[in-house]
């Protein structure tokens, strides 16, 4: 039987290298069609465009185009492999966005991991664009890029692993603490991973009632806390007073584990140590912070949740990034901001407690499924996202005043 590793390899490579390409939307039969596609009708839109740049939209792909670009700092939890060897997960955030929300994306592979220098290309490339979908950059330095390119572009810049994982965590630990009988202000939570998605995640579930004095983060040097000399301005803003110094400590009696770091990090002791009826998100891709079956042996009391499309409970901004990008198009923002992450964390959260379609049972090849334990959000291929999440996304838009078009019909 053939191995994982083959089958991707051979995905990847056949039946042509790659995950994604380009196709035509006008007809090209004749010669008039060229006439008009080329020279010399195509210098109509250029002069439009020339006179008045928001007719870009109207005549180009601008509007329905978005730039995955990544540098290659944080590619997944393989780290720091550099621009080119980022590309396949580039292209499969491609493949993504158009299957799931129908959106065009060019992935660009930036070979700098200069901050001004990144921050140069994307700026001096995003006039092309309806939106830039920043990808896989380490912190601290996401945090700069993704805030500087925001101030200066009027199209959405959101950085991926920040709010993206932040929305679907956040939906799905409302879900799971709700199974488990436990509230968002009351629970101990232990972040494991204090980079982009880790600050950005915590971030967020601040903001939607989780307590700070009841979170511990943890990096690659143990516990965020006021002892520490070493910690980036990000960092301090989650620094306790605590004696809890190791990932050991920061487990015990903790009622949430959430994994945003590397493979195999959470051992079975931490695990047996953390508070009844918890909840492990462990999202480090593609291996786990704790492997889902070690750790349902382990306890029978647990919702584990990984980001692999391969076990139950996939929490991985795959659910967030095509939807809400979807209904920032539509309405033309100028941003994503928080009201818009929050619209989507709820559509998200309900959306989990309806009955599950047929033909996403059809697709994991289940009889059954329905909202608890181990379906704490909705699977990937459920059309209703696509229904819902963009339309919530777009209102959230509207109301807060950053949205250029109203609802699409
Ligand atoms: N499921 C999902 O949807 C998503 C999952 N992720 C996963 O989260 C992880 C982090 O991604 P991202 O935030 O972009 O990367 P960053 O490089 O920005 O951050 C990585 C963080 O992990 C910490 N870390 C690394 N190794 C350890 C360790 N052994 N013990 C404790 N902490 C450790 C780093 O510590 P230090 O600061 O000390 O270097 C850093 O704080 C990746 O595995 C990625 O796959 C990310 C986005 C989405
Ligand atoms: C899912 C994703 O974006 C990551 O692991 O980096
Ligand atoms: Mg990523």
């Amino acid at each position: 039987m053939s191995t994982l590793k083959e089958d991707a390899l051979k995905y990847h490579a056949e039946p042509r290298p790659g995950k994604i390409a380009t196709h035509i939307t006008k007809p090209t039969a004749t010669q008039r069609d060229l006439a008009l596609a080329y020279s010399p009708g195509v210098a109509e839109p250029v002069r439009e465009i020339h006179k008045d740049p928001e007719a870009a939209y109207l005549y180009t792909g601008k509007g329905n185009l978005v730039a995955v670009i990544s540098d290659g700092s944080a590619v997944l939890g393989l780290g720091n492999v550099g621009a080119l060897a980022g590309k396949p997960v580039m292209e499969g955030k491609g493949l993504l966005f158009k299957r799931f929300a129908d959106i065009d994306v060019f992935d660009i592979e930036v070979a700098t991991q200069d901050v001004e220098e990144f921050i140069t290309v994307v700026k001096n490339i995003a006039g092309t664009f309806g939106g830039i979908n920043l990808e896989d950059i380490s912190a601290p330095r996401c945090f700069e890029i993704e805030k500087r390119l925001q101030a200066m572009l009027d199209i959405p810049v959101f950085h991926d692993d920040q709010h993206g994982t932040a929305v679907i965590i956040a939906a799905g630990l409302m879900n799971a603490l709700e199974i488990q009988g436990k509230k968002i202000g009351d629970v101990n939570i232990v972040c494991v991973g204090a980079g982009a998605a880790g600050i950005a995640s915590m971030n967020l579930l601040g903001a939607l009632g989780a307590d700070k004095q009841k979170l511990l983060m943890v990096d690659s040097k143990g516990v965020l806390h006021t002892g520490r000399t070493d910690l980036n301005a990000f960092k301090r803003e989650y620094a306790v007073d605590t004696d809890k110094h190791t990932l050991a400590d920061a487990c015990r009696d903790a009622d949430v584990f959430i994994g945003l770091s590397g493979p195999n990090i959470m051992s079975v002791d931490m695990l047996n140590s953390m508070a009844a009826n918890p909840v492990v998100f462990a999202l480090s891709n593609p291996d786990p912070e704790i492997n889902p079956s070690v750790a349902l042996a382990a306890r029978s009391d647990l919702i584990i949740a990984t980001g692999r499309s391969d076990y139950p409970n996939q929490i991985n901004n795959v659910l967030c990034f095509p939807f809400l990008f979807r209904g920032a198009l539509d309405v033309r923002a100028r941003c994503i901001n928080i009201e818009m992450l929050k619209a989507a964390v709820y559509t998200l959260a309900k959306l989990a407690r309806e009955p599950v379609p047929q033909d996403v049972l059809d697709a994991y090849g289940l009889e059954s499924l329905s909202f608890g334990k181990a379906s704490i959000i909705p699977k990937p291929f459920d059309a209703r996202l696509r229904e819902r999440v963009p339309k919530a996304v777009a209102q959230a838009a509207i109301d807060s005043g950053v949205a250029r078009l109203p609802l699409p019909l």
